[in-house]
C-alpha cells in the first residue's frame, strides 16, 4: 500500500476541517473550532491500487502560519480551499499557491493541486462566482477546480480522488529538503 501525503491549505473558517472530517468519517461538523494541526488517515482503493492517504489539516489562522513551509515540504498533493461566501478567502489563494511553488521549487504545472470552492450549499450568500474561480485556475496553468460542500457532501470524495490521480500521473512532488521535523 502506497502512502500519499495530502495537505489542505486555506484561510480560517473556509471548511478545511469539515471537508476532511466529512471525507474521513462521513459526518458534518457544525461547530467552528480553529485548527492548529490535525492528521487524518484513510485507506482507499482506486482501480487495482490501494493507498493510505495521510491528510494534514492545517491552521488557517495567522498564529500558526510559520508552520506552513514544513507541511508543504512534506506534502505530495495540495488542496487549496476558499469559501464561496467570502471573497477575501478567494483572494488569499494566490499567495498560498505561490508558497507551495516556492517551497516545492517547481512550477504549478508539476505540482498535484486542486482548488475547492467550498460551502456551495450556501448559494444565497455567494460572493465568488464559479467563472471567476475557473479563470483564476486557468491563469495559474490549468489547475483543477471544483465546488464542494462539506455539509451536503457534494464533490468531497471526488476532490480527493482527483488529487490522488494527479499525484499518480504528475511528477511526484517529493519532500524537497530534509526537514529535521518530520511532521507526517
Ligand atoms: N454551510 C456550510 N458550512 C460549512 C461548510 N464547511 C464548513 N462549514 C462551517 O464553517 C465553519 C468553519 O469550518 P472549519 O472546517 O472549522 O474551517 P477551517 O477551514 O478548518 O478553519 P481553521 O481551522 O480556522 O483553519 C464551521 O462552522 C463549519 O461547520 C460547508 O460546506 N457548508
Amino acid at each position: 500500500m502506497l502512502n500519499l501525503k495530502i495537505v489542505l491549505l486555506g484561510s480560517g473558517s473556509v471548511g478545511k476541517s469539515a471537508i476532511t472530517i466529512q471525507y474521513v468519517n462521513g459526518e458534518f461538523v457544525d461547530q467552528y473550532d480553529p485548527t492548529i494541526e490535525d492528521i487524518y488517515r484513510k485507506a482507499i482503493e482506486m482501480g487495482n491500487d490501494h493507498f493510505m492517504l495521510e491528510i494534514m489539516d492545517t491552521a488557517g489562522t495567522e498564529t500558526f502560519l510559520s508552520m506552513r513551509d514544513l507541511y508543504i515540504r512534506n506534502g505530495q498533493g495540495f488542496i487549496l480551499v476558499y469559501s464561496i461566501t467570502a471573497k477575501s478567502t478567494f483572494y488569499e489563494l494566490e499567495a498560498m499557491k505561490d508558497q507551495v511553488c516556492r517551497v516545492k521549487e517547481a512550477p504549478v504545472s508539476k505540482i498535484p493541486m486542486i482548488v475547492l470552492g467550498n460551502k456551495c450549499d450556501l448559494e444565497p450568500n455567494r460572493q465568488v462566482s464559479s467563472k471567476d474561480a475557473e479563470s483564476l485556475c486557468k491563469k495559474w496553468g490549468d489547475v483543477e477546480f471544483i465546488e464542494t460542500s462539506a455539509k451536503t457532501k457534494l464533490n468531497i470524495s471526488q476532490a480527493f480522488e482527483q488529487l490522488v490521480k494527479q499525484i499518480r500521473t504528475k511528477q511526484p512532488a517529493k519532500p524537497t529538503k530534509k526537514s529535521k521535523c518530520q511532521l507526517f
